[in-house]
């Protein structure tokens, strides 16, 4: 593997690359081609719009501006104390939220106005994006030997997490099935079109087993996704399968 430089580097910033040698696991820095010939884009022109782009924070009594001072936070006081901080790059301005201040909230705003706009006193419309702050996780600690990876070690040593007996776990299973299976041992759920025994799980969720139980003997695939899609049950539950909700009937 090589590198090749085909251009002259006249910009204030060079490009460079990082390659590894295949071979002998060594890194050798280099120069690659200029900023305009590989793809058409005129990078090095890129390069100081970015430098040019103002970052400016808006706060609900007001905006400062302040003067471009190249691709940097601008602190005029410290800290929190600080409603603003603001940085140029070229013609774009960004207004960051800071959720997390106690401050009052401030909305993000970004707005990118053209060279040509701006010279000729044109205002453009501003883009407003609310940030929200997240709601609080309800954090519940898990039990010891209850961790997400006591229960994956579970999943490989246990026979019959769904307690199946033997039975296929792809057999067809009414909603009206589903509801009785709500006792000791079997706590049936359906997510995503398949049912699920809980029971095994209900110690191990990192939610606690009050919400779990709420999904059981019904279908909690809305409430699943309301507290996290993100989760991959299919995996987490695959040796907790008892069978496919029959949708007909
Ligand atoms: C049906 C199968 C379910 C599985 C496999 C499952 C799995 C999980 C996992 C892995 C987490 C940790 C997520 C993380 O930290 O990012 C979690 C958290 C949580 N789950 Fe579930 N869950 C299930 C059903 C439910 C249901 C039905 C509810 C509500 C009724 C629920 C409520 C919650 C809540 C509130 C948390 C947050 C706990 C925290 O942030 O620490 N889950 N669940």
């Amino acid at each position: 593997m090589g590198c090749r430089n085909t251009g002259e580097m006249g910009s204030v910033i060079s490009r460079v690359a990082l390659w590894r040698k295949m071979d002998d696991d060594d890194f050798t820095f280099c120069q690659v081609s200029s900023p305009v010939d590989q793809d058409g884009l005129k990078t090095d022109r890129l390069v100081s719009d970015v430098g040019a782009i103002t970052i400016e924070e808006e706060s609900s009594n007001g905006r400062r501006s302040t003067q471009n001072t190249g691709f940097l936070w601008k602190d005029e006081l410290p800290g929190d104390l600080n409603p603003k901080k603001q940085a140029m790059i070229g013609s774009l301005s960004f207004t960051v939220t800071d959720t997390t201040s106690s401050n009052p909230p401030r909305e993000l705003i970004i707005k990118g106005v053209s060279d040509d706009a701006e010279k000729s006193g044109q205002k453009l419309p501003e883009q407003k994006n609310s940030v929200q702050k997240p709601t609080a996780r309800a954090k519940v600690p898990f039990e010891k030997g209850y961790s997400q990876m006591e229960w994956l070690k579970l999943t490989r040593s246990h026979p019959d997490l769904a307690g199946l007996r033997g039975q296929s776990n792809r057999r067809l299973i009414s909603m009206s099935e589903v509801k009785q299976h709500q006792t000791e041992e079997q706590m049936w759920t359906v997510l995503k079109g398949r049912v699920y025994n809980l029971y095994p799980y209900m110690k191990f969720h990192p939610g606690g087993v009050d919400m779990l139980m709420k999904g059981v003997g019904k279908d909690c695939t809305s409430l699943f996704n309301k507290y996290h899609a993100w989760v991959n049950a299919e995996f987490l539950l695959g040796k907790c399968l008892v069978g496919i909700l029959d949708e007909s009937q």
